[in-house]
C-alpha cells in the first residue's frame, strides 16, 4: 500500500523528470479568482496536465484549470505553480485535497502560497480585495494528519511573510480564514456564528492544506481575495460565477500583488 508520502515522492520524481527542474523552490497554489494572475508570475515556463502526475485528478470546479506550472522566475527562482486544487467537498479524500503540498515539498519547495477566493465578513472589504491570512479555524472536523502526529500550528501562516506581502501593498489588511466544509455556501446564520468565532473570511479550502505544509515544514502564507460578502452581511444571493467575475476584475493586482511578492521571497 503507497503511503500519501510515498505517493508525493512518486509525483515530485515525476515532475522532474517532466520539467527538467530537479529541486523548486517556492509552491503556490491558485484558487478561484486567482487563475487570471498566473502570468504575472514568469513566462518562461513548462506546463503540465495535473493528470500528468501520480495521485492527481482532473480539475472539478470551474476557475480551476487542471494544470501545473514550472515557472523560472526572473530572479532565478523555480516556481511551482498549482492552476488548480481538489477541494474536500470533492469527496476524494483529505489526501487527495493535500496532495500537491506534499508534492510540492517532495520536489524542494520550502514556501507555499496558498490562495483562495472567499466570502468576507467585514464590509469594508468589499469583492476584489485582498487579505492576508493571519490564522484559520478548520471547521471540516478532519485533518491530513494520522495518529499521535501532534504537530504544533503557531504561527502557522508566516508572520514574516506578512510582513514581506504588507512590504508590496500597505493596504493589505490580516483576517482569520474560516474553512467550511462546503459544497453548498453557508447560512446567515453561520457566517455570524463564524464571526462570532473571530472569523473574518469564509471559504472551502485552504485549512486543510496549510496543516499538512506545516508537518512537511514549509513556510506558509494565505492570501484570500474576497470575491462576496458572506451570506447575510449582504442580502445578495450568492453565485460561483459571481465568484469567478470577481477574480477576472481582480487579476491585475492580483497579478501585481504576486509578481511584486515572490521574488522577494
Ligand atoms: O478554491 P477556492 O477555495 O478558492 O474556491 C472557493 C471555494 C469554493 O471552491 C468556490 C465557491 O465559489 O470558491
Ligand atoms: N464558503 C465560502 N466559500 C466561498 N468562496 C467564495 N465565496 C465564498 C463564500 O461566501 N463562502
Amino acid at each position: 500500500m503507497t503511503t500519501p508520502y510515498e505517493l508525493a515522492k512518486d509525483a515530485a520524481a515525476v515532475l522532474a523528470a517532466k520539467t527538467g527542474v530537479e529541486k523548486h523552490d517556492i509552491a503556490l497554489v491558485l484558487g478561484s479568482g486567482w487563475l487570471p494572475a498566473v502570468d504575472a508570475l514568469g513566462e518562461d515556463y513548462t506546463e503540465l496536465a495535473t493528470t500528468d502526475l501520480p495521485g492527481f485528478s482532473a480539475a472539478a470546479v470551474a476557475g480551476h484549470s487542471g494544470k501545473i506550472r514550472s515557472i523560472r522566475s526572473a530572479s532565478g527562482r523555480n516556481l511551482l505553480v498549482f492552476l488548480s486544487r481538489t477541494h474536500y467537498y470533492e469527496g476524494k479524500g483529505v489526501e487527495a485535497v493535500v496532495h500537491p503540498v506534499r508534492t510540492a515539498a517532495a520536489a524542494g519547495c520550502s514556501t507555499i502560497v496558498l490562495t483562495n477566493g472567499c466570502g468576507g465578513l467585514n464590509p469594508a472589504w468589499s469583492p476584489g480585495t485582498p487579505v492576508l491570512i493571519r490564522d484559520h479555524i478548520n471547521l471540516t472536523a478532519t485533518s491530513p494528519l494520522v495518529g499521535a502526529n501532534f504537530v504544533d500550528l503557531t504561527d502557522l501562516y508566516s508572520a514574516r511573510l506578512r510582513g514581506l506581502a504588507k512590504s508590496v501593498d500597505a493596504s493589505l489588511d490580516e483576517g482569520v480564514y474560516v474553512q467550511f466544509p462546503g459544497p453548498h455556501y453557508e447560512t446567515p446564520a453561520e457566517v455570524k456564528m463564524a464571526g462570532i468565532l473571530g472569523g473574518d473570511l469564509v471559504g472551502m479550502s485552504t485549512t486543510l492544506e496549510a496543516i499538512a505544509a506545516r508537518e512537511a515544514g514549509m513556510e506558509i502564507l494565505g492570501i484570500s481575495l474576497v470575491t462576496n460578502l458572506a451570506a447575510g452581511i449582504s442580502d445578495q444571493p450568492l453565485d460561483h460565477s459571481e465568484v469567478l467575475e470577481a477574480g477576472r476584475a481582480a487579476a491585475a493586482r492580483m497579478g501585481a500583488l504576486l509578481g511584486d511578492l515572490v521574488p522577494q521571497i
